[in-house]
């Protein structure tokens, strides 16, 4: 039986593989990242992740059952005092402080992706919000299984962190688990509502894409 996740699959894969092929997630894996990328990336997902985890807080208040409303709430506290903490070690190793991390000048394209997914999360069904958040999970661990096949990526000095953050069975676990949701949430929804879930999965599919371009360009407002 095919899934509604197995159709996502099959029209993100395009957009998926181009992000695979970016310099910055391919300089991740071998190294040749140039650590100002990194730490402007760093510096805009710490921001990033302050709205993410509304999402989850958002998600948590729609969920249909206990259980499902726990679990979103836990990982709202999962990623900000998890995740973040990833975000929070390099600073410390780059000698970037907390109150500088926090004064993060969010860029275009940051605001523009989580700006989207809080509108969908606040407008929209679950079904909707889900479509809309999985990219980021169910894509960082495609991205993270990548790199960790490549020689030296799990141990890399700066990068190898990242790369065993995502690559990572726990990590796996999440993200087989919230497209286990987005499968039960999909269940019995018609063409156009299912059309629509597509449409929101496509989009911040291209945003995560945006997300890596912008950061590899230390791209920042012209004025
Ligand atoms: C741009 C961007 N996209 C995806 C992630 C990954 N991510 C964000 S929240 C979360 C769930 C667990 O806390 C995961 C995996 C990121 N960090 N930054």
């Amino acid at each position: 039986m095919t899934t509604f996740t197995d159709r996502l699959w099959k029209s993100v894969a395009p957009i998926w593989e181009k992000t695979h092929q970016h310099p910055f997630v391919t300089g991740m894996g071998d190294g040749t990242l140039p650590v100002e990328s990194f730490k402007y990336y760093m510096k805009q997902d710490y921001v990033y992740l302050i709205d993410y985890a509304k999402m989850f807080a958002i998600a948590s208040t729609k969920a249909y059952d206990l259980e499902t409303s726990a679990k979103f709430a836990g990982l709202q506290e999962a990623t900000l005092n998890g995740e973040m903490n990833l975000h929070r070690q390099y600073a410390e190793r780059f000698g970037i402080s907390r109150a500088e991390l926090e004064a993060t000048e969010p860029s275009f394209v940051m605001l523009a992706y989580t700006s989207y997914m809080l509108r969908v999360a606040h407008q929209g069904s679950l079904a909707e919000l889900v479509s809309s958040l999985l990219p980021c999970m169910w894509g960082y661990w495609e991205i993270g299984k990548k790199l960790a096949k490549i020689e030296g990526a799990l141990d890399h000095e700066l990068y190898g962190e990242w790369v065993r953050t995502y690559s990572s069975d726990e990590f796996g676990e999440l993200a087989t688990w919230l497209i286990g949701v987005m499968n039960e949430l999909a269940e019995g929804k018609n063409e156009k509502e299912l059309a629509r879930l597509e449409e929101h999965f496509l989009t911040t599919s291209k945003m995560e894409y945006l997300f890596w371009d912008m950061a590899y360009r230390k791209e920042f407002w012209p004025c």
